[in-house]
């Protein structure tokens, strides 16, 4: 895989997860280059990755040819204006993973149109089985893209939207979906329990399960819809399971939740366009 440079600006949870995919695809690590206030935090990474680190942004940036803005967006336009000056004459691509920050807000904090891709990626980046949602600015050319998608690529399946509102129904399904699968998981292993089996024994199965049934989905042609009715028997247990589903209407109730968080993704790009 390339050489080029690369800066992580945050040194926390997602930017973590995107170094080990990209180090376990065959980056070189001493492209790697990430800046973070906290100490622990860079000796963590350095001792882990072999990376550069940094404790100021701008030095992250040295020579880097792909910026990634792996921190906080309730801080994105303090680092954004700080590192401005050094983005104005080396214009790398920028990838942002920050829920709810609108590229126009970006390009305003920076005072010059970037190319920007946002990027939303989930925790099982960690394990390389990430769902990553991208989105392009109109300044991203054919070679950017293909930059972001190699690089996001490395932590799991990669898909584009053609619209940038889209980058929030992602957060909304694939960014926070995996705590609504965990969720699940844990009523899962209490219901278990509350059968009488023995904890682990609860888990095991339930974390077995979630994984067999979406290698399942994922390996078929059949849509999860089949699936599900081939494990239901006619007057079997599973049609008893999931009639308790249906009159507590789980699919409007999925709906609400998954738009509860695309409109709190909403209101925190307003914020951000209200403050700054
Ligand atoms: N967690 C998730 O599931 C997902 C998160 N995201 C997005 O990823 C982004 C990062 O989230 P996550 O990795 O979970 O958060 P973390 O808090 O783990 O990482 C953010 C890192 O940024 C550091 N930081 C704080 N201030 C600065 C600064 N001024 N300059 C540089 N670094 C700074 C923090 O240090 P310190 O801890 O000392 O404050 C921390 O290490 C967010 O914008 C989030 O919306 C996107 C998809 C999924
Ligand atoms: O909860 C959040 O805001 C972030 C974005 C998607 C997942 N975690």
């Amino acid at each position: 895989m390339s050489t080029a440079r690369i800066a992580f600006i945050g040194g926390g949870n997602m930017a973590t997860s995107l170094i080990a995919g990209l180090i376990a695809d065959g980056y070189a690590p001493q492209s790697i280059q990430v800046s973070d206030p906290n100490p622990e935090q860079r000796n963590r990474l350095q001792a882990r990755f072999g990376i550069r680190t940094f404790a100021d942004n701008r030095e992250a940036l040295d020579a880097a040819e792909t910026l990634v803005l792996c921190i906080k967006p309730q801080m994105a336009a303090k680092v954004c204006a700080d590192i401005a000056p050094v983005l104005a004459d080396s214009r790398p691509l920028v990838l942002s993973i920050m829920a709810g920050v609108p590229e126009s807000a970006m390009q305003r904090w920076f005072g010059t149109e970037l190319p920007i891709v946002r990027a939303m990626p989930n925790t099982p980046a960690m394990v390389q089985t990430g769902a990553i949602g991208l989105h392009a600015s109109p300044e991203v050319d054919a070679e950017g893209r293909n930059r972001a998608e190699t690089i996001m690529r490395a932590a799991g399946l990669v898909r584009w939207v053609s619209e940038e509102f889209k980058i929030d129904a992602v957060t909304a399904i694939s960014g926070s979906g995996p705590a609504y699968f965990f969720l699940f998981m844990e009523a899962m292993e209490e219901a278990g329990v509350s059968l009488g089996l023995d904890a682990e024994t609860a888990r095991l199965l339930t974390i077995q399960t979630a994984l067999g049934a979406a290698k399942m989905a994922m390996e078929s042609n059949d849509p999860p819809s089949r699936l599900r009715e081939q494990v239901t028997s006619p007057g079997g247990t599973t049609e008893r399971a999931l009639s308790v589903f249906n009159e507590a209407d789980l699919h409007t109730l999925v709906a609400k939740a998954a738009t509860a968080a695309r409109d709190r993704a909403i209101e925190l790009s307003r914020t951000l366009s209200e403050d700054t």
